[in-house]
């Protein structure tokens, strides 16, 4: 079940019509307890995009996720991934269908090496050759982590443990990224390195990014598109470089 699992995600997927965006929310009503905090967003992203999701403390960018990865149900709308229903999946089944997610909260094993680490992104995978081939694909793509790969990942930097868990998320080879607050404990120019290397794989392995982020500025500059949420609902989206000239958005988010 598991290679089906491999095999499903390898490749470029079903065929989506390329018109069609990858990932769509419509009109997405979801909360907590009697709460709806989402008040019907409107979001989409197209295959080979990073798309940023950005906006005030509280206004609902986490909640979107947790609509997306299953972990709360929606009340109304619909969320679709490459033309099929997953409104109803859990993390494990959106894992099967390509699209894996970031936690904000570190989730490496800092006793442990990162090449350990790295395994057990495929910890389900018997095949031993299978799992090695995959890191040395993704230690080919993160050069720090291969310098590094015997060394426990408790030493590894800030820059570096991020970069680990990016390249743990790529072991089932998703299609499609959820990050939550890549920056958070990153200096600013670990921000931006940190924002290179989503570029790097997005060029290098096409990967599609959705990610949240507080560094509004930061998201925006390397962002295909973005969407600003505020109280719940999509209150600006635009390009990048459109959102970052806007001079509401200015006003309201990137300090003037
Ligand atoms: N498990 C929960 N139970 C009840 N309310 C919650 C829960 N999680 C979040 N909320 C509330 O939902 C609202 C939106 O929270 P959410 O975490 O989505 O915001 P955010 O935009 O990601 O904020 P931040 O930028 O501060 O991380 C907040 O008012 C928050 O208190």
């Amino acid at each position: 079940m598991l290679t089906s699992v491999l095999e499903g995600n390898s490749g470029s997927g079903p065929a989506v019509d390329d018109d069609e965006p990858m990932l769509a929310l419509r009109g997405v009503v979801a909360g907590y307890g009697g709460f709806d905090i989402l008040h019907g967003v409107n979001l989409e992203v197209r295959k080979g995009e990073i798309v940023a999701i950005v906006g005030p403390n509280g206004s609902g960018k986490s909640t979107v996720f947790k609509a997306i990865y299953g972990l709360i149900k929606i009340r109304l709308g619909e969320v679709s991934f490459e033309g099929q229903d997953v409104a109803s999946l859990g993390p494990q089944d959106l894992l099967k269908a390509g699209i894996a997610m970031v936690p904000q909260l570190s989730t490496i094993f800092p006793s442990m090496s990162v090449y350990e680490n790295l395994e057990l992104g495929m910890y389900l995978v018997r095949d031993k050759a299978l799992v090695k081939r995959r890191i040395d694909e993704i230690l080919e793509l993160f050069p720090r982590l291969a310098e590094r790969r015997a060394q426990n990942a408790g030493t590894l930097s800030g820059g570096e443990r991020r970069a680990l868990e990016i390249g743990r998320s790529l072991m089932l080879k998703p299609r499609m990224i959820l990050m939550d607050e890549p920056s958070v404990g990153l200096s600013p120019i670990l921000t931006k390195n940190m924002f290179e290397q989503l570029q790097d794989l997005q060029k290098a392995a096409g990967i599609t990014f959705l990610v949240i982020e507080q560094n509004a500025r930061s998201a925006l500059e390397i962002s295909d598109r973005g969407y600003v949420i505020q109280r719940g609902v999509v209150s600006h989206t635009g390009t990048g470089r459109a959102l970052l000239g806007d001079d509401e958005v200015r006003r309201s988010f990137l300090g003037g």
